[in-house]
């Protein structure tokens, strides 16, 4: 079972509750790899308000959308890294959406100098009226509940909790929209996506088995459900165990860097979407460190030795392997760690 949390308490000082959730996380992250939380702050946009506020971008027609297209499926565009990623036909994962970065909340955030900073393209105010203002609120509540992760499990791991503060500062952050839409019948016989039951219905595998790769995914998930962790411990090791959707929280889980950062052992937990072939949309908030944040073994006692890195090069790497990022790889050279 993914563990439910309720994080109320690190909202709060110091307290023997805020010290149990803490454990409870730290439990979550090393032994689950995935939980659901909920006692978020009030004003933290949750469940179909906040979805059906963030898919107002599907109404954009397709030249809209188009016009905020990766340079990959846009040629004539200069953002490479953020912005808009189109279906794409005969995949197993069938998704659309857009990327989009902390510079949405705070234009300094922009760098010219790194497509890891690049401007998030965004739709003009007249098309969607009110949007890029939801969108900058959304991207700085997710933003506060991951801060607020990020001490629990400093202060979970045995570290002071301010430890993450400096290499968060100036973080590049992700808010992703996705819709899965239904496939055509033609297109279910043509591609036979991979089957699943989820007790008398049928769903299939609309995105596929991966990891992420930053700190921790916030994730917004649609009421139909469908999202699946892999098991990493007892009798269902290895099973694909159901992340229930819950309207008042979230589902979280830890991501690669994570997994670099604490030597393994807090794991990046595996997922994929299984879903009726009914739209499913969903929204993950990628929390992710600065750029130039240098990724050092953690002072504590038996943290595994490992050649430090800086989170920007192990984003770009990590990313090409994912559909809508590959073909990017030379766009960015690694700018290495400075001695
Ligand atoms: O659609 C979902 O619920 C999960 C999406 C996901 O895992 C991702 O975008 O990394
Ligand atoms: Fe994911």
């Amino acid at each position: 079972m993914i563990p439910v949390i309720d994080i109320a308490p690190i909202f709060g000082p110091a307290s023997p509750a805020r010290d149990r959730t803490d454990a409870a996380i730290i439990e979550a992250a090393t032994v689950h790899g995935f939980m659901t939380v909920t006692g978020l702050p009030e004003g933290v946009p949750l469940g179909e308000a906040a979805r059906a506020s963030m898919m107002r971008f599907f109404t954009l027609d397709r030249d809209g959308r188009m016009r905020l297209a990766r340079q990959k499926y846009a040629p004539g565009n200069a953002n490479v890294y953020r912005g808009y990623f189109p279906l794409k036909e005969g995949d197993p994962t069938y998704k659309e959406g857009i990327d989009l970065g902390p510079d949405i909340a705070d234009p300094t955030a922009i760098a010219p100098d790194d497509p890891l900073r690049e401007a998030s393209p965004l739709p003009d105010e007249a098309d969607l009226p009110g949007w890029r203002a939801e969108a900058a609120a959304y991207h700085r509540a997710m933003a506060g509940v991951g801060a607020a992760l990020m001490r629990a499990i400093a202060r979970g791991l045995g570290l002071d909790e301010d430890f993450f503060e400096a290499p968060f500062r100036d973080g590049v952050s992700t808010l992703r929209i996705i819709r899965y839409p239904a496939r055509s019948p033609e297109a279910l016989v043509a591609l036979a996506p991979e089957l699943v039951l989820d007790g008398e219905e049928k769903r299939y595998i609309v995105g596929t088995a991966h990891c992420d790769s930053g700190f921790v995914t916030l994730l917004n998930q649609d009421a139909l459900g469908g999202l699946h962790a892999r098991a990493r411990h007892g009798a269902r090791n290895g099973d694909w165990l159901d992340v229930p959707a819950r309207e008042d929280g979230l589902a979280v889980n830890f991501g690669q860097l994570l997994e670099r950062w604490t030597g393994g052992r807090v794991k990046a937990t595996e997922h994929r979407v299984a879903s009726p072939n009914r739209e499913r949309v969903s929204v993950p908030f990628f929390y992710e460190p600065a750029v130039d944040a240098v990724i050092r073994p953690l002072p504590v006692a038996g943290a595994p030795a490992f050649e430090p890195f800086a989170y920007g090069d192990h984003v770009w790497s990590w990313m090409s392997k994912f559909i809508e990022f590959q073909g990017l790889e030379d766009k960015r050279p690694p700018k290495g760690v400075a001695a």
